[in-house]
């Protein structure tokens, strides 16, 4: 079976316990995924396996298929490095390099291989304009990138992913950390980036779910109850733990 990019029967353990339970996604181009569910069902453990971010985890196995372009990247000859490049992951806390702006964003860059400043000058100011930060930075690059304010931090963060060009970005909780201004500021620049990319986004937000996402997921217990677009998830849900959920009788 091949997809342009979704799972197919995707389980995740952690020791004997399985954490997710055979998921079946796929991700539309163009398009943004939310992940929702209560706290728990598996949503950012889901999100991790799609680039093998929970490979760092001693105890985590990962069964079953994530394909991309008909390559399943849950094979174990995948060149993991080269896939994160592919798939770029945004955490819940600005988690910036302790090095300036400039060199958070040239980093990724200079480890494929580009040297030349000006090729890396033009890749650091084309991805903090698509991370929107470029105004409010442009004149201290060479400042620490933790001088920079909480949502400054987390739109870094942002374009640091962007800044190898990725196919598709995983957003855990990206706003959760941050102001209602801020939190704004990512929202938009996910409604602009999804007009390149496929970005998948856990959250907890159902206001924000609804905000931004195209297509909703909603997991229970590691299971994918229901999927499907947004304005029917959330207007006439097929299963009731969904209706319950997303009405806030529970989670
Ligand atoms: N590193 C780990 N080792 C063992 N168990 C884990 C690990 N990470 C998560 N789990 C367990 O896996 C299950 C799913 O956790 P996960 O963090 O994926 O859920 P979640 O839906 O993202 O939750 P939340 O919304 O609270 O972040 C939980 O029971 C959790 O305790």
């Amino acid at each position: 079976m091949s997809l342009a990019f979704g799972t197919e029967g995707l389980s995740v353990f952690y020791g004997s316990f399985q954490a997710v339970k055979e998921i079946s996604l796929q991700f539309p181009e163009k398009s943004v995924t939310a992940l929702i569910g209560p706290s728990g069902c598996g949503k950012s453990t889901f999100l991790r396996s799609l680039n093998r971010m929970n490979d760092a985890i001693a105890q985590a196995r990962t069964t079953g298929h994530i394909w991309m372009n008909g390559s399943d990247l849950n094979h174990p000859d995948t060149d993991v490095i080269k896939l994160r490049q592919q798939i770029g992951m945004v955490w819940q806390k600005p988690n910036p390099f302790y090095k300036s702006v400039y060199n958070n964003i040239a980093f990724g860059p200079k480890y494929r291989g580009i040297r030349k400043k000006k090729q890396l000058d033009e890749i650091v100011e084309a991805s903090l304009r698509k991370a929107a930060l470029w105004d409010e930075v442009k004149d201290r690059l060479q400042e620490s990138a933790l001088s920079l304010s909480g949502g400054q931090q987390q739109r870094l963060c942002i374009a640091r992913a962007l800044s190898v060009q990725p196919q598709i970005v995983l957003l855990d909780e990206p706003a959760s950390a941050l102001d209602p201004v801020s939190t704004g500021k990512i929202e938009e620049l996910i409604a602009s980036l999804k007009q390149e990319l496929r970005i998948v986004i856990v959250t907890h937000n159902m206001q924000q779910a609804a905000r931004v996402s195209d297509y909703t997921a909603y997991f229970y217990l590691g299971k994918l109850i229901e999927q499907g677009k947004t304005d029917k998830i959330f207007t006439n849900p097929h299963h009731k733990l969904t209706q319950d959920y997303i009405s806030g009788r529970f989670g």
